[in-house]
C-alpha cells in the first residue's frame, strides 16, 4: 500500500534556460489524514559544495569575493565574501570541492573533512550543499584562483584572521549563509578544542 504522504498530481516546466523551474501540483495529507491540493514552484539548479580552508597556526581563513546577481537584486551592493563553492555538475561532492577550490582560491587542498550537508532555501529549492573543512598552508598556493573567466567568474581571494571574520559576520560584512555556518563551525571547534 502506498503509504507516501505526497501524491503529485501534476508537473509543469516553466523555465528551462539555464536550470530547471518547475510547477509541481500535489495533494498533500495534512496530519489530521485529509488531503489538501497545492501547488509550489521549485528551482533545481542541482546540489553544490563548500569549504572552509583555515591555517590553525596563523588562525587564518581563505575567502573569496564575488558579484552576486540575486543579491544586488535585493538591495546589496552584489559583491559577497564567500568560502570557496561550486556545483556538482555530475562529480562527487569531494571531488568537486576540491577542483572548485584550487579553481577559485589557487590553493590545492589536501585531506578534508565533510561536516554536514544541509538544504540551504527549502521552501523553493531543490538544493542540498554538502559542507567541507580543510587545512591550507602558504605553499599549498598553485596558482592565482580567481575562477574562470570565460564563465564570467572574476573572484577575489581574501585571507582573513579567524576572529576578524567572526566579527566580519557580526558587523554584517559577511552576510553569505553557508560562510556564517562554516565559520561558526570553526569557532565551536576553536572553542571546544581550546585553539
Ligand atoms: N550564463 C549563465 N551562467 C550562470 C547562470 N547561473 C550560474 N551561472 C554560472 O555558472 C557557474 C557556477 O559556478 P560554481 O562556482 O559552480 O557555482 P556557484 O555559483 O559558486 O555556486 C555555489 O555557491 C552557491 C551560493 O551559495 C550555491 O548555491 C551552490 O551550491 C554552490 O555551492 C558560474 O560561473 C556562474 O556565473 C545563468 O543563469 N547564466
Ligand atoms: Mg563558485
Amino acid at each position: 500500500m502506498d503509504n507516501s504522504p505526497v501524491r503529485i498530481t501534476a508537473e509543469e516546466t516553466l523555465s528551462d534556460s539555464w536550470y530547471l523551474l518547475k510547477k509541481y501540483s500535489f495533494d498533500l495529507r495534512r496530519r489530521d489524514g485529509s488531503w489538501q491540493a497545492q501547488t509550489r514552484e521549485v528551482y533545481d539548479r542541482g546540489n553544490g559544495a563548500t569549504i572552509l580552508l583555515y591555517n590553525r597556526g596563523q588562525r587564518t581563513v581563505l575567502l573569496i569575493r564575488q558579484f552576486r546577481m540575486p543579491t544586488f537584486v535585493n538591495d546589496y551592493p552584489g559583491y559577497l565574501i564567500e568560502a570557496a563553492a561550486g556545483l556538482l555538475d555530475n562529480a562527487s561532492p569531494e571531488e568537486r570541492i576540491r577542483l572548485e577550490a584550487e579553481e577559485e582560491t589557487g590553493y590545492r587542498v589536501g585531506h578534508v573533512e565533510q561536516i554536514y550537508a544541509a538544504f540551504m532555501s527549502p521552501g523553493s529549492v531543490t538544493e542540498r550543499i554538502h559542507f567541507f573543512m580543510g587545512e591550507y598552508q602558504p605553499g599549498d598556493r598553485v596558482g592565482a584562483g580567481g575562477g574562470l573567466e570565460e564563465e564570467g567568474e572574476d573572484i577575489e581571494v581574501l585571507e582573513l584572521g579567524f576572529e576578524q571574520a567572526l566579527e566580519m559576520v557580526q558587523s554584517g560584512d559577511i552576510v553569505d549563509g553557508k560562510t556564517i555556518m562554516l565559520l561558526q563551525h570553526l569557532e565551536l571547534r576553536m572553542l571546544k578544542e581550546g585553539w
